[in-house]
């Protein structure tokens, strides 16, 4: 029996400490996540990011969370539930970290008789800490416990046509009559630089400069950061925006190594100092609100804009549940079937 799998990142199980701690742990013990040798992420992760990160981050959860439980959770079941209605194929899922795990979704497809899944993880651009970590633990699950899988992975969208169109007609209907005077910010999840040399195939097209997200290359395949500019790019296109009328960002920086540039929340400060009238801000890197956007787009950045002298700030939504954009996974569901 054929059936999909559809992969989140995941949250922890309550906004306790304790509980946030045991999340952090196992997201950032990941070797693709904190991508340095295990005993000096074991000393940087167990010695010293686990004694202060998790009331922080326990905080901020607080603010964001729902009665049913954490947004990023919660509204990955409900799309699974509405995708299923757009499809025959069952559709299960799962989370890279926390619950439910992957290895206990895919023990249950095996208990239901599936033989052959198709992986999507739930990420458009392809990075090392996103789609990457999914797959090689799938991978991983699957040589040690269920070898008779067959199984094939849904690759990133950044640059599909319908999806770009559900961005763009998200971005519409959120700013209206306002889309023309509104300087949109276009805020992806950072990265480290050197996770984006790490997944350059060639080793030598990824320079982070003016133009190798650009210039065509084999590596754009999994290079983060060009997936992020041609998500822009194409939305952009998509709007007819004026060129001074939108920009990109990278949000969520850890640590003191170089991650990708602009920072969201520099950007956003210069631009409320800048006196901008009317500003907003869209996430394509997430298909589902998040911590990540909830509280750090559209409560810190909003603040740190109003803080600064900007005026109007806009959070646009991510897909989240929509309609459009359940039918359009069910309909990517039924061309794999
Ligand atoms: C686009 C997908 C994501 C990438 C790539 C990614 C990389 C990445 N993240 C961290 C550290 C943290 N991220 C945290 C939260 C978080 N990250 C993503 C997605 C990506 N991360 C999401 C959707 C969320 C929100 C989860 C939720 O429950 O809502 C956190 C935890 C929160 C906090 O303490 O700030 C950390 C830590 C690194 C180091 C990294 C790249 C290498
Ligand atoms: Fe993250």
């Amino acid at each position: 029996m054929k059936a999909v799998l559809m992969v989140n990142l995941g949250s922890p199980d309550s906004t306790k400490t304790k509980d946030v701690k045991k999340y952090l742990a196992e997201f950032l013990m990941d070797e693709r996540v904190i991508d340095i040798p295990y005993v000096s992420r074991f000393l940087l992760v167990k010695g010293i990011i686990l004694n202060t990160r998790p009331k922080k981050s326990a905080a901020a959860y607080q603010k964001i969370w729902w009665k049913e439980g954490s947004p990023l959770v919660v509204i990955s079941h409900q799309l699974r539930d509405k995708v299923s209605t757009y499809t025959k194929t069952p559709v299960y899922l799962a989370m890279r970290y926390g619950n439910p795990s992957i290895h206990s979704v895919l023990k249950k497809m095996n208990t239901d008789g599936v033989t052959e899944i198709l992986l999507m993880p739930m990420y458009p651009h392809y990075a090392m800490a996103s789609t990457e970590t999914v797959e090689v633990l799938v991978d991983e699950l699957q040589k040690k416990h269920f070898p008779h899988f067959k199984i094939e992975k849904f690759k990133p969208f950044y640059n599909n046509p319908a999806y770009i169109q559900l961005l763009a007609d998200k971005v519409k209907s959120t700013l209206n009559s306002e889309l023309q005077d509104t300087k949109i910010v276009f805020s992806y999840h950072g990265l480290p630089e050197r996770q984006i040399y790490k997944t350059d195939p060639t080793k030598s097209h990824c320079k982070i400069d003016g133009s190798c997200c650009t210039t065509p290359s084999i590596a754009h395949k999994t290079c983060y950061r060009h997936q992020c500019f041609e998500t822009t790019r194409l939305v952009a296109e998509n709007l007819q925006l004026k060129t001074e009328n939108y920009t990109i960002s990278f949000q969520s920086r850890l640590g003191r190594t170089p991650w990708l540039l602009p920072a969201t929340d520099q950007l956003i400060e210069e631009l409320g100092n800048e006196k901008i009238e009317k500003l907003a801000v869209i996430s394509p890197a997430f298909v589902s609100d998040c911590l990540e956007t909830l509280e750090e787009i559209n409560m810190e950045a909003r603040q740190e804009f109003t803080a600064a002298g900007g005026g109007k700030f806009t959070y646009i939504p991510c897909l989240n549940v929509q309609p459009a954009w359940a039918e359009l996974i069910g309909k990517w569901i039924n061309n794999w079937n």
